[in-house]
């Protein structure tokens, strides 16, 4: 369970998440929807102490990151599959995450397992397609086994059969009982992804609504986003408090 509280962040005289609150439960994938800009990296980057917030707060089952002693079997995250070394292997990427974190070098060869990357973990990052290092910053996010994950825009640049790997991916997670967090700027990814959306723009709270009421509320899912976003008012889905 994953509750954000009033959670604001300023860039300069810019305010880019203005008073956020809701909450992310297990065993959905909630996706994060908003247009370019609405806030969403900024939100995940805070949710994982990566920034600071100017107020409000982000508990991860009850404790913030920065209080996890262990943050990695906690909470596991993809936000850029870029971030690596490209000069390591695949294998010894994930080998040096798990060796700094504690975690056993057999959930190393795990997790190669999981995403199917068995045949390139002894090839260099620097080398891999988009989907590859896809596939290694998830191998990442679940070496610690956490029960929360946060995928930011995991789906951008993708082909189609790497865009189905990772939406079966999420579902098989939520299925597990995890928290799943995904944020998208594509309402039509997210109708055949998510079990619960929340919408922001110009980093407010639009939408906090199941994905089966919301597309039970309107004909075009497009255009109910986009007449979301271009207003500025808040909508609240009937009985989901927020
Ligand atoms: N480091 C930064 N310094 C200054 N402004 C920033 C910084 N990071 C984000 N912003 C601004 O904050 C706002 C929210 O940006 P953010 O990247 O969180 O949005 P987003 O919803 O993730 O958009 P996108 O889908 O384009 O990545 C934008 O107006 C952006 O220009």
């Amino acid at each position: 369970m994953i509750e954000v509280r009033n959670l604001t962040k300023y860039y300069g005289q810019q305010l880019a998440v203005d008073g956020l609150t809701f909450d992310i439960r297990p065993g959905l994938v909630t996706g994060f929807l908003g247009p370019n800009g609405a806030g969403k990296s900024t939100t995940l980057r805070m949710m994982l102490g990566l920034d600071r917030p100017d107020a409000g707060s982000v508990s991860l089952d009850g404790r913030r990151y920065e209080d996890c002693p262990d943050p990695l079997r906690r909470i596991g995250a993809l936000l850029d599959a870029g971030a690596v070394h490209g000069g390591r292997t695949a294998y010894h990427h994930l080998l040096w995450l798990a060796q700094t974190n504690g975690i056993d070098r057999g959930r190393v060869d795990e997790v190669i397992e999981v995403v199917g990357l068995g045949a390139a973990a002894s090839r260099r990052a620097g080398g891999f397609s988009l989907g590859m290092s896809q596939r290694l910053g998830v191998a990442a996010a679940l070496l610690g086994d956490p029960e929360i994950l946060l995928f930011d825009e995991p789906v951008n640049g993708l082909d189609p059969e790497g865009i189905l790997w990772i939406r079966n991916l999420l579902k098989g997670f939520a299925e597990e009982g995890r928290t799943v967090f995904v944020s998208s700027h594509l309402m039509s990814e997210m109708a055949l992804t998510a079990d619960h959306l929340i919408v922001i723009g110009r980093g407010r709270l639009l939408a906090d609504v199941g994905m089966a009421e919301f597309v039970a509320e309107h004909d075009s899912l497009e255009d109910a986003f986009l007449q979301l976003t271009s207003r500025s008012v808040e909508y609240r889905s009937g009985g989901v408090e927020s």
